[in-house]
């Protein structure tokens, strides 16, 4: 097998793979705007993630159809390579994005018992070096390549174990966006399994986007101390596409009452209040984000009335 053959003795190749222009220019747009409008605070400090389970959970279901072909060219890619047609499951697939301040120091992606299951990684770079943020370089810590500039569009792919361990500079600015996938020979951890039984329980009708749990959108500043201090991303995202919230039950501007954004309500942009009212901030947020990518805000039938 290729993997035993790359690493045997006297052979230093690393098993792994970097294709450019893997994704087109559109898919990385399509997957940012997917993550911009839905996703949550991650498993570490400044990364925020959009996991295709929590799309099924806030009735966002649709937005799984763009990773469906993507998912299945990068699995056969995997297999091909590592010369396991037929073998793999997509154990988890995720949007994740790096802030400022976030790191991952040299790992591999098995390095817990929990994560034994995961054979092979693919990590597609859904925005590019230099342009949308600086820092964030990836290294290998043997082996060629020794580091990998991401831009947008490329992938990389490599075992899981430590063959390739990795690390991850951190973020100096802006916002570093990745699709991550990672692959398993266990059947018992394919993720497309647990995704259709979510839903199978999500399904019956068309819905409108639901917020889960407000903490999964409160991003402390500072975890450590107990201090509440934070924002909600979803509210910091609005505030970015230049627009306040107003609520249509409450008096006026919303204050910082995370519970608040999951009523109905209304968009603000300078003086101008939007009649076009949201059941929540997600909705508003999945409706203008996707405005923003068409780039006809102007066209949109909202009439100003301040
Ligand atoms: O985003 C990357 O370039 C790699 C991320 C990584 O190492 C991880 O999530 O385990
Ligand atoms: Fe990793």
């Amino acid at each position: 097998m290729l993997l035993s053959r790359e690493m045997g003795a006297g052979s230093l190749k690393p098993p792994r793979l970097i294709l450019h222009n893997f994704l087109t220019s559109e898919e990385c747009k399509e997957l940012e705007f997917i993550h911009k409008s839905s996703s949550t605070v991650g498993y570490r400090p400044n990364v925020f993630s959009t996991t295709l389970s929590h799309l099924i959970a806030t009735n966002s279901a649709p937005f799984l159809i763009p990773f469906v072909p993507i998912r299945e060219r990068l699995k056969e890619k995997v297999e091909h390579f590592f010369g396991c047609e037929y073998e793999l499951c997509v154990e988890f697939t995720g949007l994740i994005s790096w802030c400022r301040g976030a790191s991952i120091g040299w790992h591999s992606d098995d390095n817990r018992p929990y994560l034994k299951q995961r054979h092979f990684t693919a990590v597609c770079y859904l925005n590019s070096y230099g342009k949308d943020f600086k820092g964030g370089l990836f290294h290998f810590q043997d082996g060629e390549p020794a580091t990998l500039v991401p831009m947008a569009g490329d992938v990389a792919i490599y075992t899981a174990d430590s063959c390739n361990i990795h690390a991850v500079d951190e973020i100096i600015e802006g916002e570093r966006l990745t699709l991550t996938l990672w692959f398993s020979r266990d059947s018992a951890h394919d993720e497309d399994a647990k995704l259709i039984s979510l839903l199978s329980k999500n399904m019956p009708e068309l819905k409108l986007p639901m917020l889960a749990s407000s903490n999964m959108y409160w991003f402390s500043l500072d975890p450590a101390s107990h201090q509440q201090l934070g924002f909600d991303i979803c509210l910091a995202r609005m505030h970015v596409l230049g627009f306040d919230i107003c609520s249509c039950q409450a008096e006026g501007l919303f204050s910082d009452s995370t519970e608040l954004l999951m009523e109905p309500l209304q968009l603000v942009r300078g003086n101008e209040l939007f009649k076009q009212e949201f059941v929540n901030i997600l909705h508003a947020l999945q409706v203008f984000s996707l405005l923003q990518m068409l780039n006809n805000l102007d066209q949109y039938s909202v009439s100003s009335q301040m």
